[in-house]
Formats: C-alpha cells, sequence, structure tokens
C-alpha cells in the first residue's frame, strides 16, 4: 500500500466526488458479495433438490448482476470526474507557479522538466487519485466486513484469510524505500530526457553550426538507455510486489478452501456454510486484488510528487525562484506583471529613478548600485553601458521582474506598474496564432488600429504583402518570420498597447541601415507622446538623441 500524504489532501480538496467514488466501489463490492451469498445459496439448494430455491437464487444472481453492471458504470464516471477536478486543479495551480516572472531569474528551472511534471506527472496523480485512494478506503472498509463474517462463520477459515490480507498488504512494505527511491530514479531519467530533448530541439541550429547533432543524439541516447534502465528496475519491483501480494492471496484463498473442505468432509458444517466459505474467502480478496491491479497508478501518482512540489503545483501559495519574492514592488496590488495588459492612454511625465540598488543572490556586489534616472516624455532616453553593465537588470527592474534591495521606481510621483510599460526586448516572443493574435495581446484589435501601429513600426507594407495579411498564421516563436520581421511586429505590439512607458530593448539590432533608421525615427516620434527609455548597442541609432546615458559598473551617470 501506497500512501502519499500530498496526493490524499489533493482527493481530500473534493471531498463529494471522493465519497461518492468510494461509496459506489463499496457498492459493487456489496454487489459481488451478495451475488457469492445467491450463488451458495442456489448450490445448496441445487443439492438439497429445492427447485423453487433455486429459481429463486437464480433470479437474485441475475438481478445483482445487473445492479453490479450499472453500479459498475457509475462508479467509472465519478472516478473519472474525481480525477479530472484533481488534474485541473493540480495544472491551474501549476501555471499560477509557472507563469510568474521570478521564473525568468531561476536558473535551476527548465521548461522541459515541467512539461514532462504538467504531462504525465499529472496524469500519474489522476490514477492515484481516481483508482488507488477509493481502492484503499474500500479495502479498508470492505474486507474487515467479510473477514468478520468469515471469523464467525468459521474461525480457523477467517483467521486464515485475515492473515492472507494481512501479508498481502504488508509483504511488499519490505522493500517500500526501494520502491520509492526506484520510483524516483526513473522520473528524475524521465524528466532529463524530456528537459535534455525541448533543449536540444531548441537549439538545433546552434548544434549543426557547431556540428554537434551527432554528439547531442548520442548523449540523449545514454539519456534513453538510462530510463530504460529505471524502467526495468521499477518492472522488478512491479513483479517483486505483484508476486507478493498473489503469493498472499492465493495461499490465504487456498487454506480457507481447505478448511472449507475439512468440513464438508467431516460434515461438520452443512453444505450452504462451506459454500460460503468458499466463495466469500475469494470476496474477501477482491479488494486486495483491486489494489494491486492499481500499483502502477499507485507508483505514477508517487513518482511525480517531487516534480510538482518543485513547481509549486502541489501546495496553493506561489513559489518564487530561490532568492526572490513573489511581491511586485513597482506594480500595483491588482497588477502584478503577468496581469499587466497596458490600459491607459494617459500620458505621463516623467519617470524617476532614485537610490536604486540591486544584487543578484549569492552575487559579492551589487549589480545596479545607488542608481538615478530620469526619463522624460517628449524625447527619447537612450541608455548605453558595456556587456554585462546591468541594462537587462535595470530593465528587470522596472519591468518588477526583480525587487530592488533599495530604491524607488515612481511614474510622475507615484509608484510605477507594471501595467504602465510596453517592452520591446531584442528577442521579441511571437506566439504560436495569427498576425493579428499577436497584435491583439496587447488589447486593441480594431483593424484601422493595427495598421496604423504597424504603419509606425514599419512592417505595415509586408503585413500586407503576408498571402492572408493580419490573418496570416505565424508559427510557434514567430520562426516562419525573420528577424528583423520579429523585432518590427513586436514594436507594433508595444506601440498598440498605448501604455505611458515605452521600454526598448536594442530595436534595431536585427534591421538593415534603412529599416533601423525607420525605427529610430518611429520611436523618436513615440517619445513625444509617452516616457521612452531606450537600451542602445549601436551608436547611429543614438543620432539625435538628447538623453544617453552611460550605465558603468556599477551606477548610471549622464554623458550628454
Ligand atoms: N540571473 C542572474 N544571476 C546572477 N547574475 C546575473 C544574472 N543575470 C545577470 N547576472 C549578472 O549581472 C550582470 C549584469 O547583467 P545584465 O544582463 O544586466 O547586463 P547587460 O548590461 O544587459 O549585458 P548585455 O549588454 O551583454 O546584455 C552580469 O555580470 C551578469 O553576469
Amino acid at each position: 500500500m501506497m500512501i502519499v500524504p500530498p496526493l490524499w489532501r489533493e482527493a481530500a480538496r473534493f471531498p463529494a466526488d471522493l465519497a461518492r467514488s468510494v461509496a459506489l466501489l463499496v457498492l459493487v463490492f456489496l454487489a459481488h458479495v451478495g451475488q457469492a451469498v445467491a450463488i451458495a445459496w442456489s448450490m445448496s439448494a441445487v443439492l438439497r433438490g429445492q427447485a423453487q430455491d433455486v429459481l429463486l437464487a437464480l433470479s437474485m444472481i441475475l438481478g445483482i448482476a445487473m445492479l453490479r453492471l450499472v453500479l459498475s458504470l457509475a462508479q467509472a464516471s465519478a472516478a473519472a470526474r474525481l480525477g479530472g477536478r484533481v488534474r485541473q486543479a493540480v495544472r491551474r495551480r501549476a501555471m499560477e507557479a509557472a507563469l510568474v516572472p521570478e521564473r525568468l531569474h531561476d536558473t535551476a528551472a527548465r521548461d522541459g522538466s515541467m512539461r514532462a511534471s504538467l504531462g504525465d506527472g499529472v496524469d500519474g496523480i489522476d490514477a492515484y487519485v481516481s483508482k488507488y485512494v477509493p481502492a484503499i478506503v474500500q479495502l479498508l472498509l470492505t474486507c474487515p466486513i467479510v473477514v468478520v463474517v468469515l471469523l464467525v462463520t468459521s474461525p480457523w477459515a477467517g483467521l486464515c484469510v485475515a492473515a492472507g490480507v494481512l501479508f498481502a498488504l504488508v509483504g511488499p512494505m519490505a522493500w517500500k524505500r526501494m520502491m520509492a527511491r526506484r520510483g524516483l530514479d526513473h522520473w528524475d531519467s524521465y524528466e532529463a530526457l524530456s528537459a535534455d530533448l525541448l533543449e536540444s530541439l531548441r537549439g538545433m541550429a546552434t548544434l549543426r553550426t557547431l556540428g554537434d547533432v551527432s554528439g547531442t543524439r548520442e548523449r540523449l541516447q545514454h539519456r534513453s538507455e538510462a530510463l530504460r534502465r529505471a524502467t526495468e528496475r521499477v518492472m522488478r519491483v512491479s513483479l517483486g510486489e505483484t508476486s507478493v501480494t498473489d503469493a498472499a492471496v492465493q495461499g490465504g484463498a487456498v487454506a480457507a478452501a481447505a478448511v472449507a473442505v475439512t468440513h464438508a468432509v467431516t460434515g461438520q458444517a452443512p453444505a450452504l456454510e462451506v459454500y460460503l466459505i468458499l466463495l466469500l474467502s475469494s470476496e474477501a480478496f477482491r479488494p486486495v486484488r483491486e489494489l494491486s491491479r492499481h500499483w502502477h497508478a499507485g507508483f505514477l501518482g508517487l513518482t511525480a510528487v517531487p516534480g510538482l512540489e518543485r513547481i509549486g503545483a502541489l501546495s496553493e501559495r506561489r513559489t518564487a525562484a530561490p532568492g526572490h519574492t513573489t511581491s511586485d514592488p513597482v506594480s500595483d496590488p491588482e497588477g502584478g506583471p503577468g496581469s499587466d495588459r497596458a490600459a491607459e492612454d494617459r500620458p505621463a511625465d516623467v519617470l524617476r529613478v532614485r537610490g536604486l540598488s540591486f544584487r543578484y543572490p549569492d552575487a559579492p556586489r551589487d549589480v545596479i548600485h545607488d542608481l538615478d534616472l530620469t526619463a522624460r516624455r517628449g524625447s527619447l532616453t537612450a541608455v548605453v553601458g558595456a556587456s554585462g553593465a546591468g541594462k537587462s537588470t535595470l530593465f528587470d527592474l522596472l519591468l518588477g521582474f526583480l525587487t530592488p534591495r533599495t530604491g524607488s521606481i515612481d511614474l510622475d510621483g507615484r509608484p510605477l506598474r507594471a501595467r504602465d510599460i510596453a517592452v520591446v526586448s531584442q528577442r521579441p516572443v511571437l506566439f504560436a496564432g495569427t498576425v493579428r493574435d499577436n497584435l491583439a495581446v496587447a488589447g486593441a484589435t480594431a483593424e484601422a488600429d493595427l495598421v496604423e501601429a504597424c504603419r509606425d513600426a514599419g512592417i505595415l507594407d509586408e503585413v500586407q504583402r503576408f498571402p492572408r495579411g493580419f490573418d496570416t498564421e505565424v508559427t510557434e516563436a514567430g520562426t516562419s518570420l525573420s528577424g528583423g520581421q520579429r523585432q518590427r511586429l513586436a514594436l507594433a505590439r508595444a506601440l498598440l498597447a498605448r501604455s505611458p512607458v515605452l521600454l526598448v530593448d536594442e530595436p534595431t539590432s536585427a534591421l538593415d541601415a534603412d529599416r533601423s533608421a525607420d525605427v529610430v525615427r518611429t520611436l523618436h516620434r513615440v517619445a513625444r507622446d509617452r516616457v521612452v527609455l531606450m537600451i542602445s548597442h549601436r551608436t547611429e541609432t543614438l543620432t539625435g538623441v538628447p538623453d544617453v546615458l552611460s550605465l558603468d559598473s556599477e551606477h548610471l551617470g549622464s554623458t550628454s
């Protein structure tokens, strides 16, 4: 028996569904017992030559069989409902825990592991909760009743069955720890293979360029081999568990049958009792056999728990990456950076950063130290600095993805909120869907707005040349578009957000000189209506920018 407390808690979150599933399972079991009693009665009636009783017993058997069929169907449906609800709740919590800005800086997080936990891990929990938990409860409720009935009918037969049930339950516990260890090893191997595979697929271009495709294939084959070995080890344990359970069940049933035969031979008990002992002792082991049948379900659930706990799917509270908090000082309570669809058309005048300091966990010193910065509506503000100077960190602080150690970030004298900001990153993310879907992430969907934003971002002519215009499908991660097109589409999306602050990280890195000049002109124009802060590595983009701020190793100082 594998009792996993976190999974019992998941089941207990839906007490009505759990109770319905267990109650129906118990009723199905009682139907089996009723049928066994009716069979015993019919057989003894045959022996006694009482045709009327035989007919009555046979119709009872038939009636109970029909009832059992209906109950079994209802039970399967109740179990599926319970499993489905638990699965949905766990996935919801996993999404809440995963889609947080802190994850951006969680250096231990691997997307492939997350995918494995959300897919097979959650399925494992469903199986445990919908099949294994009700089977345990059923066993605990029903086995003692049948054993007591048997003890009353024939103490020896009752004792044989009780010993068999106990041995079937306690026997496999002898290697419980080994079972858990092998299960977790198996899960770790599976997670590692999933994560490596996903990263290899994403990095295929790099692997090809570096000529390491075959090396990666080999590494994945090693992983796959490790998973195969782990699976075999698990199967061996499973075989052991099944053998012990089977031996206990068969041993108990045979011993009880021997007692029944002895009664029959010595004439100690009437035929009805002998048949009852034979049939009930078999029924007493039914819950044990069912539990054993769901062993795999229980095991899947058991192994999925650590992965799901790691991503915070088994607790209501959001988990933060190590060293970070889930609080968001630059956004208001309703609007975390994840809920920041910009809603405000109202322009703001000045973004002011005062005394800002930040240090990465375990880093020896601040990456941003006592930083002051002012960016105003009306003209473009650029931030320059050597690689590693902290430009991206500054943006992450402004966006609320990181929590400053000290300092404040204000917009027109009030704390900056995540929803005040639209952002164009160096490697903008586009999602699978149409061009329109990708632009609609920012909120506005009116055709005229899309056209205007795309024109401003210098992408309109290309979108209009696409076979289906705004309804052209963009493949996952925008791979069907060029780097420059992705960047300009992201700029259009940011313009549509109409946020009072626009952060742009090197907006021209993927553009040719003409396009680059166009985009910079657009930014100058946009900066008349909102605060625009631009990270720049290219000096040509700084032409005409009145405020160029240089981020040196520890603080920001104006060079303009
Ligand atoms: N998650 C992290 N954990 C620890 N240190 C980090 C982390 N992210 C960045 N750093 C460190 O912080 C410093 C600033 O990094 P940041 O990415 O902000 O620089 P940057 O100016 O944007 O560089 P680039 O121009 O190359 O993009 C670097 O020394 C970097 O190694």
